[in-house]
């Protein structure tokens, strides 16, 4: 098959954990007989530096056009001055709204060897395998009015979460279709006991529970969802919730892992291209060091061969290899113990690549 691939690598680690997955799918490319073609377009300060514009047109454009699309992380200190709606962070939000990508599929699986990197008890996270359905276009991110204001003599700031009934059914139907060939598990997050969106989200993933019988459905108030991914994650198969309650979970989710370097995304809607993300952001304090770990955004790159491309054996090769390189002991800093050797993101990559070309 022939792909073509567009690539934003954004700002901080971003290039670097990029590179290294695009060198993965070059090796699935030549291990697989596919022909992948790489693009590539700023996002973010990268792209304010360029054109004064954190989502150029031509940006948008490229994407649209891809088979699949490939993104680091966008965020630099050297633009928080700036107003929301100018910040490299706009750019990320305005190409998940461009491309109509509503769903962000965050799989949270540890590795037995990695264990010992995270600070919870090995028979707490031994065996965990959840995935976070976080709705991605709507929200509090994109509610309206979001602004600054005039109020009684002073100023004051607002943020807005609206959500209309299709935006809360199409989410809740993802989760259940993939609860359908997981665990058979949905469950729904919410802040119901005090927003009136939580409320009209739990009787619409009621509704669209009926269509999805042999799929069970439990209800958890956020506060007591983060409490319980530390407590027992294990009772978790799918959870589906709102776009900052999802973005929060996650992170936290990430540590059950050993590391927030560990976790890959996919962003995709009803039609056109996924775009695939690793959760972290650009880590400007490790950036231009070698430091990054890159599995994160290899395994974004599994899961563009598996939900865009459909190719499933490629994407195993790809899960499988990084399972290998974790056995093997390789680490990179944020996931070493004490006194074991640190690869460099090169070394970890190329691990992986190595194993992609044996498989
Ligand atoms: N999807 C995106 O583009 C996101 C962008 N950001 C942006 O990134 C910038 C930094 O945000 P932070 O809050 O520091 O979050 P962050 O996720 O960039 O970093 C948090 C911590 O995790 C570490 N870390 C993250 N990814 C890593 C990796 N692959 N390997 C090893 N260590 C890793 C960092 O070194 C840091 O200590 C901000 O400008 C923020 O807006 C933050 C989250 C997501
Ligand atoms: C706009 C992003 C910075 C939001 C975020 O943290 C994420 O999508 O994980
Ligand atoms: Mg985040």
């Amino acid at each position: 098959m022939t792909k073509q691939i567009t690539v934003l690598p954004g700002d901080g680690i971003g290039p670097e954990v990029v590179q290294a997955a695009e060198k993965v799918l070059r090796a699935v490319g030549e291990t697989f007989n596919h022909e992948f073609t790489f693009q590539y377009a700023p996002i973010g300060g990268e792209a304010i530096r360029k054109h004064e514009n954190p989502l150029p047109e031509a940006t948008v454009e490229a994407c649209k056009t891809a088979d699949g699309v490939l993104l680091g992380a966008v965020g630099h200190p050297d633009f928080d001055h700036l107003p929301g709606s100018e910040r490299p962070e706009a750019g990320l939000l305005g190409i998940r709204k461009a491309l109509g990508l509503f769903a962000n599929l965050r799989p949270v699986s540890g590795h037995e060897s990695l264990n010992d990197a995270s600070t919870l008890k090995r028979e707490v996270i031994d065996g965990v395998d959840l995935m976070i359905v976080r709705e991605l276009t709507g929200g509090l991110y994109f509610g309206e009015p979001k602004e600054r204001r005039e109020a009684g003599g002073e100023e004051e700031a607002v943020d807005t979460l609206s959500y209309r009934r299709s935006e809360i059914e199409r989410i809740a139907r993802q989760a259940f279709e993939l609860a359908k060939v997981r665990r058979s598990h949905v469950t729904s997050v919410d802040k119901s006991n005090v927003l009136e969106t939580s409320r009209l989200w739990q009787e619409v993933v009621e509704e669209v529970a009926k269509e999805f019988p042999d799929v069970t459905l439990e209800h958890m108030l956020v506060d007591n969802a983060a409490m319980q991914l530390i407590r027992d994650p294990k009772q978790f198969d799918v959870m589906v919730t709102e776009n900052t309650f999802g973005d929060i979970l996650s992170d936290e989710a990430s540590m059950l892992t050993g590391s927030l370097g560990m976790l890959p995304s996919a962003s995709i809607g009803s039609d056109g291209p996924g775009l695939y993300e690793p959760v972290h952001g650009t880590a400007p304090d490790i950036a231009g060091q070698s430091k990054a770990n890159p599995l994160a955004t290899i395994a974004s790159a599994g899961m563009m061969l598996k939900y865009s491309f459909g190719m499933i054996d490629e994407a195993q090769a790809v899960e499988n290899a990084v399972q290998a390189v974790l056995t093997e002991g390789l680490r990179t800093g944020d996931i070493a113990g004490e006194g074991e050797a640190v690869a460099t993101t090169e070394e970890m990559t190329e691990a992986v690549v190595r194993h992609v070309k044996s498989s």
